[in-house]
């Protein structure tokens, strides 16, 4: 076995346990051979037939670290990175048409690629080693996520409104061959879906033509939905029915599919999303940036949806660090539930990881024998994270991106000691602030 060991810190186990445990990886197989005793064949590692090395190959210092799974981005846009701080402080609809979608109409599939480098940058030095994203010239998205190594669901945006019939079918038809084409890429580390923009930007002919192909080839559902009331209301009153309950019957709730945002949800449509089996992706700094309100996570977890985090964009975060979400999650979930025991630090952890994992059908997500190697080691002895009462607090309250000292995906290290192995760092940063720039130059002629 070409083994990796992460050796002594402590490891947040699936159950929510911490206990003091190396880490052996299997690179070849990109999974966890063990986690302390224990082994996938569930010997000892002691054992002689426990067919563990004695020495690795390659050793990670977590000394005074906390191992946890790698964090899940289930809901972004990583090229939008190049829009950062280039519109804020505007309701979704304005903020769209206004400044989001005359800047996206510039955008070329190199201005992408770059802006995909530094998402990912920072994804990876913040600990997350996958995301599904929705975008444009996703075949660039692809060719990031496969030189940095990380995990990614992929999907070609489809926005119908304003487009004739044909370039509608064109967007459609794209997405699907996309979401055919990419899926498996990067040695399995890249999956697909299709990806309708919304219930609303998306015509309903599309979306059936659409959905209808994507289950034929069982591609899963990836969409925008109930995240705004000026998003809800047109619904309702057009077709007399909630989002949920057209989804449903566009043949779009699906026990693979997963939904962004999900603020406005009445009980019927949690119950809906509970009995299909499709997850939700919670995006709580979106939500209070742009005004859309509050998720109903608790109800949501009570009803047993799975709930995944998401930064969304980086021009409605305006960051990529999915321990900002964990610690929004926490915080506006008790708002909404008004009760300081809803969403507790156990429930975001398991949001951001297992969670999101299950939302995106993707490995990863627990630091388990036979999981796949997917890890973070998180820097507990910074003046911040003292004392350690409980490091699972720490992880959802008190912990940030910058905290995390080692990244692994797929068992490759891919950060060692705060240096990206997988991405030159100045050059991705110099590349992606010389694309926004010529950018909002072309925007501003
Ligand atoms: C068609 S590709 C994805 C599309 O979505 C836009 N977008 C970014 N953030 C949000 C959001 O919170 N709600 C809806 N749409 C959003 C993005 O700019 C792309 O145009
Ligand atoms: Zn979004």
């Amino acid at each position: 076995m070409n083994a990796l060991r992460v050796t002594g810190g402590r490891v947040l186990r699936p159950d929510g346990r911490v206990t003091e445990s190396d880490v052996t990886i299997d690179r070849d197989a990109g999974t966890i051979a063990a986690v302390g005793d224990e082994t996938v064949s569930g010997e000892r590692a002691d054992d002689a037939d426990a067919d563990l090395p004695s020495t690795a190959d390659e050793t990670l210092d977590a000394d005074g670290g906390l191992v946890i799974p790698g964090l899940v981005n289930a809901h972004t846009h990583v090229a939008m990175t190049l829009l950062r701080g280039y519109a804020d402080d505007k309701p979704l609809d304005p903020w769209l048409r206004e400044d989001i979608w005359p800047a996206e109409a510039e955008l070329t599939p190199n201005d992408i690629e770059a802006g995909a480098e530094l998402g990912v940058l920072e994804m990876i030095r913040s600990g997350t080693t996958a995301f599904a994203d929705m975008y444009f010239a996703m075949d660039r998205v692809a060719d990031v996520v496969d030189r940095a190594g990380v995990r990614a669901r992929l999907g070609h945006g489809v926005v119908t409104v304003g487009k004739d019939d044909a370039d509608a079918r064109a967007d459609v038809e794209e997405s699907l061959a996309v979401a055919k084409e990419l899926d498996g890429a990067a040695d399995g580390r890249i999956r697909t879906a299709f990806m309708p923009h919304s219930l609303t930007t998306v015509g309903e002919a599309f979306l059936r033509e659409g959905v209808a192909e994507a289950r034929e080839a069982d591609i899963p559902i990836h969409l925008h939905a109930n995240e705004t009331t000026d998003e809800v209301d047109p619904i309702v009153d057009e077709r007399g029915e909630r989002p949920i309950a057209y989804a449903e019957e566009l043949g779009a709730l699906g026990a693979d599919d997963f939904f962004a945002h999900g603020v406005h949800l009445d009980g019927s449509e949690i119950d809906r999303l509970a009995d299909a089996g499709t997850a939700v992706v919670h995006c709580p700094a979106s939500n209070m940036k742009l005004a859309s309100g509050m998720a109903p996570v608790q109800r949501l977890r009570d009803a047993g949806v799975t709930v995944a985090l998401g930064t969304d964009g980086a021009a409605s975060n305006n960051d990529l660090d999915v321990f900002d979400e964990m610690r929004d999650a926490a915080m506006l979930g008790k708002l909404a539930a008004d009760d300081a025991s809803a969403v507790p630090a156990a429930a975001v952890v398991e949001m951001a990881t297992a969670g999101g994992a299950d939302a995106l059908g993707l490995p990863g997500g627990r630091i388990e024998p036979g999981a796949a190697a997917d890890l973070a080691v998180v820097d507990l002895d910074a003046p911040h994270l003292t004392p350690v009462h409980d490091p699972v607090s720490h992880l959802a309250y008190a912990a940030r991106g910058s905290d995390v000292r080692h990244t692994v995906c797929d068992g490759e290290v891919l950060m060692r000691d705060r240096e990206v192995l997988t991405l030159d760092a100045d050059a991705v940063r110099e590349r992606a602030a010389a694309a926004a720039n010529d950018l909002v130059d072309r925007v501003g002629e």
